[in-house]
């Protein structure tokens, strides 16, 4: 005999469609349209599944789910929702639900997965509970794109798999990566982010897994690399892509043994992070090519999280428009409104650049708009001069070294974003524009010398003593630099 359903929905046309696609099934669904008579049908009979709805006049659809557990500890339950974020996502997937579809779904997909739900549930006894995660993250975006990489998220939080993240450039790769740390088990671990990219090849194998003192010209004190600053949480590997062959094998090896070696070391240490990596290229024909090893791809994309380009999710940027026009408030540049002509007109814009492109285009807006309310007509003149010089908010200039706001097309752009910002004090303009503007120069010069001052003097061009009385003064410690960046 089929199960007993059990539908809680409130919409009485979405119930009826699926309660007939249903019982087309074969199954038996008994329906109601509130959290009360809910838990009232649950004490007095068993049921095989129950689908609910979030928003419901008495309550919580979700957040009411504990009761529910009570009742029928092992009855696998499937949440429809249309409050699509990733917060509902994951919350959805905190309550130890079967599934999560948020709204509108696919009818088909839907019954598939309460056969899939029923099957598995009469094999295995549903025994996953969890904390509620109060909050979300950041992520804006309620596309159907969107939700998939929800579903993926929340499909690696309560496990160490490492997770690929595949995108273009300014896609939302290392928020991503920040989300799956800080919703997942580890989040009480230190979230630690390299960009291999950035550093010279003769400096990757030390930066990740460190070095003893001695191991090298230059190595005057022992440091730990980046594997074990990531002990307990997550290492997040950028542009993995751009690694040198060698520092691929190197770790491939760390991954394959779950040990590291520090350059000059000899004693062993076991990995205790989960790695996330990303990429913007396009790893296969560079397998194909021999420049990026293939079992180092297999090794790295046990979960392969793809996140499409912005162009591909138009239905995204107005809300994206909108939440970097509250952060720029927030951060001190003036308060503007978008209408929906502004907005209609972002969204048919090509962001080749993606969501970076857009937040910077965003800021430099709210700082230059002339009035509060923002229509098509002020937009129109920056997008303009963006064809006309395609680097202006483009990718490539991603710098977020450079200030708390967005990067800027120039110096003096920057220069005018920052003054509204800071707001410094009369008489102290020069000494802290001068400070604003060395300070992530000299970060970025001793990073890319792994804190070698007389080698990051030369880079800057700068006398050596000059740079060591400029770091005293702006109280940059070099070591510490080189580790945190
Ligand atoms: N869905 C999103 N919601 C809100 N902000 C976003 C979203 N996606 C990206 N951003 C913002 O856009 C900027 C670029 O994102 P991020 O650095 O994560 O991209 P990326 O794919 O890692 O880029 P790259 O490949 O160049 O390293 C960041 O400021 C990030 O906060």
């Amino acid at each position: 005999m089929k199960s007993r359903i059990l539908l809680v929905e409130d919409d009485a046309s979405i119930a009826l469609v699926i309660t007939a696609a249903l019982e087309a099934e074969g199954y038996y669904v008994t329906r109601c349209a509130s959290i009360s008579e809910r838990d009232r049908l649950l004490a007095g009979q068993t049921y095989g599944l129950m689908l609910t709805d979030v928003v419901l006049t008495d309550g919580d659809g979700m957040e009411t789910l504990g009761r529910v557990r009570e009742a029928a500890p092992h009855m696998p339950v499937i949440i429809l929702s249309a409050q699509n974020t990733l917060d509902t996502a994951v919350r959805a997937s905190d309550t130890g639900a079967f599934e999560y579809f948020p709204k509108p779904f696919d009818l088909d997909e839907l019954v598939r997965t309460v056969r899939q739900a029923i099957g598995a549930s009469e094999s295995a006894a549903f025994d996953e509970t969890a904390d509620d995660v109060a909050a979300g993250l950041p992520l804006v975006g309620r596309s159907p794109a969107m939700q998939t990489v929800y579903r993926m998220i929340t499909r690696v939080l309560r496990n160490d798999l490492t997770v690929l993240i595949l995108g273009e450039s300014g896609t939302g790769k290392e928020l991503v990566a920040e989300a799956i740390h800080q919703l997942g088990k580890r989040s009480a671990g230190p979230f630690i982010a390299v960009n291999t990219a950035a550093i010279p090849g003769d400096l990757i194998e030390s930066e990740l897994f460190g070095h003893e003192k001695g191991a090298f010209t230059g190595a005057v004190t022992r440091r730990i690399g980046k594997f074990e600053q990531a002990r307990g949480g997550t290492l997040f590997l950028d542009e993995i892509g751009d690694m040198p062959l060698e520092a691929q094998t190197r770790l491939l090896r760390a991954l394959q043994s779950g040990r590291i070696r520090r350059v000059g070391g000899t004693e062993e240490i076991t990995l205790d992070c989960r790695i996330v990596a990303a990429t913007n290229r396009d790893l296969e024909p560079m397998i194909a090519a021999g420049t990026f090893r293939e079992d180092l791809y297999y090794r790295l994309a046990v979960v392969p999280i793809a996140l499409p380009p912005l162009r591909e999710r138009a239905d995204d940027i107005e809300a994206l428009a909108r939440h970097f026009l509250v952060r720029a408030a927030a951060e001190g540049l003036p308060r503007r409104q978008l209408t929906a002509a502004g907005a209609a007109l972002l969204a048919r814009q090509p962001w080749r650049g993606n969501v970076r492109e857009l937040r910077n285009f965003i800021y430099r807006l709210a700082l230059l708009a002339r009035d509060e309310v923002i229509d098509a007509a002020a937009i129109e003149p920056l997008l303009a001069q963006d064809r006309a010089q395609p680097s202006a908010s483009a990718p490539g200039l991603a710098p977020a070294t450079l200030a708390p706001l967005a990067p800027a097309a120039d110096f003096a752009e920057a220069l005018a974003s920052w003054l509204v910002h800071e707001d410094p004090a009369e008489g102290e303009l020069y000494s802290a524009a001068l400070a604003a503007f060395e300070r992530p120069l000299f970060l970025h010069a001793l990073a890319v010398t792994g804190g070698n001052q007389l080698r990051a003097a030369r880079l800057l061009g700068i006398n050596r003593n000059t740079l060591r009385k400029r770091l005293s003064d702006l109280a940059i410690d070099p070591d510490e630099a080189v580790m945190r960046h």
